[in-house]
């Protein structure tokens, strides 16, 4: 079963399994796992979705074995990272690690946590899933492609450099921020000839704010795909070259991001839209995984990028609902 909630709506909706068609889907970051779930989108109301707790309890599978990356690890595997960026003169690389949630004997309540994230994040794509034992939520606001299907329209935004609502931005964000915003306008120049872009102003999700591009392009149904293979994984959540990045943080991370930086397809009446799938978690039965990156640059600086993850967790965490 899936649950989500669209942006800037308050509306809880599924998937009725009546139908075989399948307007939801979710895509990993290397593209080699999707996760379709069959059936019309429906809405239910808060009672209905509250009516049978799902708590971990439910869930399949423990989580064995995980060591966790501290401070000084991830720190140290920064450095490196800054190495490699300096030595192939890359304008930024997108790295990770898994903040472990221990539940300490404790169950977690999925449906209360998922509300949570709702009322927290307004402007969010907020989903919860269970399917085949995986057991996956997530809350952001970041698009990587909305397509209106009456008038072709194609939207997107390029999202990047992060700090805490109150701080003032740096040199260090704003030129983290041109590579993804660059990339986008090569790609969408590809398929449009009549793009717009925005202004460069301030997203704000919870605890932290983003520097955001908008783009508008015409485009034509066909290319949809196309255009939405080219972007993914944009530089907000990769780097550029893609190939040398994705090599990079394969080798720099050591584990499968699974669905975390990939996204989420829905398809309804009038749209299909794109969500990347960050500030999410994989529940287990015992623990959760929080997958929480940065974009990291030569200017970097390992303790701030270490921060920056700890305030992406904690817009999860803060959420989480004991039982
Ligand atoms: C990679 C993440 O977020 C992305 C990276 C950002 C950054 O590097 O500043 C900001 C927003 C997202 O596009 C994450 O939340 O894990």
């Amino acid at each position: 079963m899936v649950y989500f909630k669209f942006p800037f709506s308050e509306n809880i909706c599924t998937t009725d399994s009546s139908s075989t068609k399948k307007w939801v889907s979710f895509f990993s970051f290397d593209g080699s796992e999707i996760l379709p779930f069959e059936g019309d989108i429906k809405q239910i109301s808060q009672q209905e979705f509250l009516k049978n707790e799902i708590n971990t309890h439910f869930l399949s599978f423990n989580l064995n074995g995980f060591e966790e990356e501290n401070q000084n690890d991830y720190q140290e595997k920064l450095a490196n990272v800054i190495g490699f960026i300096k030595q192939n003169n890359l304008s930024k690389l997108v790295i990770s690690r898994r903040e472990l949630l221990n539940y300490n004997g404790l169950k977690i309540n999925l449906t209360q946590t998922f509300l949570n994230l709702c009322k927290s994040y307004p402007n969010a794509f907020v989903y919860f899933f269970i399917k085949e034992g995986k057991c996956w939520m997530g809350a952001f606001s970041e698009i990587l492609g909305k397509f209106n299907k009456k008038n072709s329209q194609f939207e997107t935004m390029s999202l990047a450099g992060t700090i805490s609502v109150n701080d003032n931005w740096t040199k260090k964000e704003i030129e983290e921020q041109k590579p993804v915003t660059n990339f986008i306008r090569n790609v969408l120049g590809k398929f449009s000839e009549n793009m717009e872009q925005s202004e460069t102003y301030d997203h704000v999700s919870g605890n932290i704010k983003h520097l955001r591009t908008d783009f508008k392009a015409q485009i034509t149904q066909e290319n949809l795909e196309n255009i939405i293979s080219e972007l993914h994984p944009t530089p907000a959540v990769c780097g550029i070259p893609k190939d040398l990045c994705q090599n990079a943080i394969e080798q720099f991370e050591k584990y499968p991001r699974k669905l975390y930086a990939g996204y989420i397809k829905v398809e309804t009446e009038e749209y299909i839209q794109y969500f990347v799938n960050l500030r999410c978690a994989e529940f287990f039965k015992n623990a959760a995984l929080i997958y929480v990156g940065g974009g990291i640059t030569a200017e970097s600086s390992v303790e701030k990028e270490w921060q920056e993850t700890e305030l992406k967790a904690e817009a999860i965490l803060k959420n989480v609902a004991f039982t």
